[in-house]
């Protein structure tokens, strides 16, 4: 590597500092100027706008070159949208990457970017195993009323009284021998499904497009009409799309066996979540297991109503968060930004600037 000056190397600004990992960093740290704004008490996409717009003014003013990279890594659902708004002072001042860790896209302006001539880097396969294994758990919190049992018993009333039909414990399914319906037969659906077979559930799925024989891990391709009305355990697990906004709402809820259990760590508004208070209230979903929600950080108040709060189990966009996933996360990012910097095309690049 070229002994560069400082004032010679090329800039990238970050959101806060790596966690896991951290060679990398320090050869990133090497080879380009690393400016990192500190995150510590941001709230939401007002906080980060106002930092960037500070940070890139007072970068202008003092002369320096413009930072040509903008990492986040974590926070996208909390922080975002990244969109024109918050990132117009970088793209305008000649940033021409971007990187945030997670598989999703749907909160962060991927073609406005394009437009810019900048990239926009996902981080296809660090979130696979921790959101899979999420899915999983929720669907054996579900099933075996965990947040049921978890209540009753911290609140020292052990299994409920048999006389009050809502708080008694009920007796529950085993998984084994239950029909998984899986949408969407990406990384994550398929690692689940591998799961799922392993626990003796039967798995099928649906997705837009169907997935070779040889690569869906068993799972039966069914129509959607079929998933819904065969299904013991619904999980969602395909992208959010202007396509699958709301695929699940009242028509679809009504096709569904009656006590189904539906489970979600895709992104809340694929479910509309009106529909799936309304469908436990009916009696039409058993229980839930949610790790997104449609308007995060806010839940439905439904879900928290004590009449339907013990058969929901909540999460707070947490899938990901494992030691594992940001290790993974982060070194595809800087992996990202190296390309980036070589002049090539990153390979986790998910958008197509006119460059
Ligand atoms: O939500 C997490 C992700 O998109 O990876």
């Amino acid at each position: 590597m070229a002994n560069l000056r400082v004032q010679d190397k090329r800039r990238v600004l970050l959101l806060g500092t790596p966690s896991y990992a951290l060679s990398e960093y320090e050869d990133i740290c090497k080879r380009y100027f690393v400016q990192s704004i500190s995150r510590d008490g941001f709230k939401n996409h007002k906080d980060v706008t106002e930092a960037i717009a500070r940070e890139v003014s007072q970068a202008t003013a003092a002369g320096e070159q413009p930072y040509v990279g903008f990492i986040w890594f974590f926070d996208t659902s909390r922080l975002g949208p990244f969109d024109e708004s918050m990132l117009h002072p970088l793209t305008d001042s000649g940033c021409r990457f971007f990187s945030g860790g997670g598989a999703g896209y749907d909160d962060i302006e991927t073609q406005w970017m394009a437009s810019q001539g900048a990239y926009y880097c996902n981080t296809p396969t660090a979130v696979t195993i921790s959101t899979a294994n999420a899915a999983l758990m929720l669907i054996f919190a579900a099933t075996r009323a965990i947040t049921h049992g978890d209540t009753s018993t911290k609140a020292g009333k052990w299994r409920g009284d048999q006389a009050v039909p809502e708080e008694f414990l009920p007796i529950v399914p085993d998984v084994e021998g239950l029909k998984l319906g899986i949408i969407g037969l990406g990384a994550i659906g398929k690692a689940l499904s591998v799961r799922a077979q392993a626990c003796g559930m039967e798995v099928m799925y649906y997705a837009r497009n169907r997935v070779p024989d040889s690569e869906s891990t068993s799972a039966t391709y069914v129509s959607m009409d079929e998933l819904l009305v065969s299904s013991d355990v619904i999980s969602v697990n395909c992208p959010l799309t202007p396509e699958t906004r709301h695929l699940l709402g009242p028509v679809e809820f009504a096709k569904m066996k009656t006590g189904v259990f539906i489970v979600n760590t895709a992104r809340g508004p694929i479910i509309d979540e009106e529909a799936l208070v309304a469908a436990l209230r009916s009696g039409k979903v058993l229980r839930a297991g949610l790790d997104v929600f449609e308007r995060e950080p806010i839940v439905h108040p439904g879900l928290l109503d004590p009449a339907l709060s013990r058969r929901v189990t909540l999460q707070p966009h947490a899938a990901a968060r494992t030691h594992q996933s940001f290790m993974k996360a982060e070194g595809q990012i800087f992996k990202s930004l190296k390309e980036f910097m070589r002049g090539e095309r990153p390979e986790y690049a998910v958008n197509h600037p006119k460059i």
